[in-house]
């Protein structure tokens, strides 16, 4: 734990110690002023004897007697103000705070002893060891890291969430465990549930896709996606708003749709644009595929083979995004045999090596985390992953390849856990942009997909 204090790592100090050099600047600044004060009054009388006479008829010694001790007590004011404010700036907020809870949960192991004051023998409590935490802080949020040294804090250490949350007044954003520490970034600003409403029309150059509050990403760092989310967890409005973000980016999006189950995202085939855009049966879906790859090659062949391309990207040509999504793949990898399965999975590797320069992306979604319908090779290239509504820890073991995290349980409609390469270490927990009962995706995608 060493290394934390050279990476802006904070220690916090129990018990807290009194800044001694404070206190003593305090008490000989109060003894010098009072003598430069007390040396003043001496030398008045003498000046006063050389006033006119109507000046000391009125008791001048008894005047300056009291305009000194008011000074003089003015005086102990103000440095006993500047000293109490210099103690309170020295200390952050977060270090008392932490200081406390150490305090109040005896985070700490003691022992008494008897000690010999003024000849009498006394009992002493003395603090033999201290829960190690640590801290630091940037913009938006504060982590708290606590030393796991094999002592009896180490089991502690990973159960202290809720009591960090409620110590410092913020929410926690994830958790991590290793074997030295446990860490816990708490948000600064609680992350909030957009409305999928306020994000429409929102066209900037930038490719970010606004998530939630504090969640956003940008396409060409993070190209493609997996969500995975049982019935009814969400998934559906997810990829629906998902889609509407897509279409309202500059340049608009360039959307395939795979949809094997023939549910609602197949319904686009009848919007206007979207014509030969849309799969549902296996051989429509390989030849989607193989057009996606055909696009990516031609791109490539077009804009990358030669060196003026080094280091550029789609967006240096002004591309526009191709994404695939491709809905229930686990699905289609069972229902199709086994010939059409292998090369469906072999376009979608393709386009995950390959795609990201050229702008082609895939959003792969299921029912289930698997890793036999979905080879690790694939998964590992999903910079963007999402577990929607209530799920047992292995699901999210399998789709986040951690099992160091604890997951609470989610109950709201469109919650569920993310992580973003770039962005989180972490899963953390989240709630997918709110869409409004009468929101009418159809009519809102056919706007825009208007030339
Ligand atoms: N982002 C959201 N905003 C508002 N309501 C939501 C949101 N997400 C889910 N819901 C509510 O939850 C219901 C189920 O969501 P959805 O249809 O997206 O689930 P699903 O995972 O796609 O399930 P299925 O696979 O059965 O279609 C929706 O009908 C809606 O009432």
């Amino acid at each position: 734990m060493s290394t934390l204090k050279n990476d802006g790592w904070r220690e916090v100090q129990y018990p807290k110690q009194a800044s001694r050099l404070l206190f003593y600047l305090l008490v000989c600044s109060i003894v010098l002023g009072t003598w430069i004060l007390i040396k003043i009054r001496e030398a008045i009388p003498s000046l006063v004897i050389n006033l006119p006479i109507i000046y000391r008829s009125i008791s001048f010694n008894w005047l300056m007697d009291i305009l000194f001790l008011v000074l003089l007590g003015y005086f102990i004011y103000s440095f006993i103000k500047f000293y109490t404010r210099q103690k309170a700036k020295s200390k952050s907020v977060i270090a008392n705070n932490l200081a406390y809870m150490i305090h109040s949960l005896k985070l700490f192991d003691e022992t008494v002893v008897e000690v010999e004051n003024d000849g009498e023998n006394v009992k002493e409590r003395i603090i033999e060891r201290v829960i190690q935490i640590f801290f630091k802080e940037d913009n938006e949020k504060v982590y708290v890291r606590i030393a796991r040294n094999g002592d009896r804090f180490t089991k502690e250490a990973i159960l202290l969430g809720e009591n960090l949350e409620s110590a410092l007044g913020l929410e926690l954003d994830t958790f991590n465990k290793t074997i030295n520490y446990a860490e816990y970034p708490f948000l600064k600003r609680k992350d909030e549930r957009i409305h999928l409403a306020s994000i429409i029309g929102n066209s900037s150059l930038s490719d970010e896709i606004r998530i939630s509050g504090n969640i956003s990403y940008e396409l060409h760092k993070v190209p493609h996606s997996l969500i995975v989310g049982g019935t009814g967890s969400g998934k559906s409005f997810f990829i629906l708003g998902k889609i509407v973000s897509y279409l309202s980016l500059t340049p608009r999006a360039d959307l395939y749709i795979i949809d094997p189950k023939k549910a609602d995202l197949s319904l686009l085939q009848f919007v206007a644009g979207f014509e030969n855009k849309v799969a549902t049966e296996p051989n429509q879906i390989c030849r989607i595929l193989r057009e996606v790859i055909e696009l990516m090659e031609n791109r490539y062949k077009e804009y990358f083979s030669d060196v003026s391309a080094f280091g550029k990207t789609y967006r240096d040509f002004n591309l526009p995004v191709v994404i695939v999504i491709f809905d229930e793949f686990s699905a289609f990898m069972h229902s199709v045999d086994k010939k059409i399965a292998k090369e469906a999975l072999d376009y979608v590797f393709q386009i995950v090596m390959k795609g990201r320069q050229a702008g082609v992306m895939i959003e792969i979604l299921m029912q289930r985390p698997s890793a036999d319908d979905l080879p690790t090779n694939i998964r590992a290239q999903m910079g963007f992953k999402a577990g929607l509504g209530a799920m047992d820890s292995i699901g999210y073991n399998m789709i986040f390849d951690t099992n160091n995290i604890e997951y609470k349980t989610v109950t709201e409609k469109g919650g569920g856990y993310i992580q973003i390469d770039g962005t989180h270490i972490a899963p953390v927990y989240f709630e997918t942009p709110f869409i409004e009962k009468d929101f009418d995706f159809i009519a809102e995608i056919q706007k825009l997909m208007k030339p």
